[in-house]
């Protein structure tokens, strides 16, 4: 038997960054939104842990027990006494390196997968707790929908939203590491007093009604990360122009980036605003993605 979980990428449509803590991290307002696309990760029994990977980058993906998916598999093997002998199997479509989350998607998966598999039957606030211990954004990747991240991003309250915003991704030609950019933040605001970082009300009410045109007044400037993303990778700014004259109604990095995002009013908008993009030469794949879609969720295999 196999259990296969489908999980969402998200986009931050607000990442307020504090300075940084004395643990490395920074405090966060952090509201994510999951956009409809997906990594799927299928755990299989096996004789000990070993994972594979198919799709775009997957070349990019560690297969030992640096995987995040892997290390989800030894959090919930180890914490009920299970042996973690599982294949996982990750069937990508979520960039790469890109801002999007594919990892922590990954983690919250096999998580979810397991525990289906092994019938550990973890609480919510279990599997909860086990993604925050692998990553800041993993809980999200976990819930879905749309939610308020503070702390360094893993304390979760969910969000109401009141519509479906209609987005374009355009994946970069590369990838950008977390850590660097956080670390490029620091040094862009070496001599600021950087503020507490804060939720916008004025986000949270354009959520709520569904409002793409509230929305898009929001988005520029949302992104506190964006100048460090920018900084490492001057060549996104072709991008964000090109989109922005392509019809998007905002555009915007998606968190670390390089990924980028481009708010636009419907479907057809997506599609020209993609073809555009892709025409442009500015990027190396335009993919359109609806939001809020669901957390984590079995697709195939029993329910324990
Ligand atoms: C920036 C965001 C925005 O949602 O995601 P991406 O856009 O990269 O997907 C997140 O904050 C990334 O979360 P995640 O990728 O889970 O990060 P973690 O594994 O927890 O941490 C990786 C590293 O990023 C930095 N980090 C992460 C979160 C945070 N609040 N402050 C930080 O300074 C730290 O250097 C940390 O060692
Ligand atoms: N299952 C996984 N999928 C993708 N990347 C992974 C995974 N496990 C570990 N990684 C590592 O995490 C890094 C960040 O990947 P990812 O989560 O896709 O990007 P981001 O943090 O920008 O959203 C990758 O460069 C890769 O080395």
């Amino acid at each position: 038997m196999s259990v296969t979980v489908r999980v969402p990428a998200k986009v931050n449509v607000q990442l307020a960054v504090g300075g940084p803590r004395p643990d490395g991290f920074h405090d966060l307002a952090n509201v994510f939104l999951a956009v409809g696309l997906y990594d799927e990760v299928t755990a299989t029994p096996a004789d000990e842990l070993t994972v594979t990977c198919e799709g775009p980058g997957a070349d990019q993906v560690p297969l030992d027990r640096t995987n995040l998916a892997a290390r989800a598999a030894l959090a919930l093997a180890e914490r009920h006494g299970v042996e973690p002998a599982v294949h996982l199997h990750i069937a990508k479509d979520i960039p790469v390196a890109g801002g999007m989350a594919g990892g922590s998607a990954d983690a919250a998966g096999a998580l979810l997968a397991c525990d289906t598999l092994w019938g550990t039957d973890a609480s919510r606030e279990e599997l909860l707790d086990i993604c925050a211990e692998l990553g800041s954004d993993v809980p999200f990747s976990l819930v879905g929908g749309a939610a308020l991240g503070t702390g360094r991003g893993e304390q979760l309250r969910p969000l109401d939203v009141g519509g479906t915003f209609h987005w374009v991704f355009a994946v970069a030609d590369g990838g950008l590491s977390t850590p660097a950019v956080y670390r490029e933040f620091d040094r862009l605001h070496a001599h600021d007093a950087v503020p507490e970082p804060v939720a916008s009300q004025v986000l949270l009410d354009a959520l709520a009604k569904g409002d793409a045109d509230a929305l898009a007044a929001f988005l520029p400037g949302s992104n506190g990360l964006q100048p460090a993303a920018l900084s490492l990778f001057p060549k996104l700014a072709d991008t964000l122009t090109e989109g922005r004259a392509a019809g998007a109604l905002a555009a915007l990095v998606s968190g670390s980036g390089p990924t980028t995002a481009f708010l636009v009013r419907d479907a057809d908008a997506a599609r020209n605003v993609a073809e555009r993009l892709l025409a442009s030469g500015t990027c190396r794949a335009a993919r359109a993605a609806v939001s809020p879609a669901p957390g984590a969720t079995v697709v195939r295999g029993a329910q324990a």
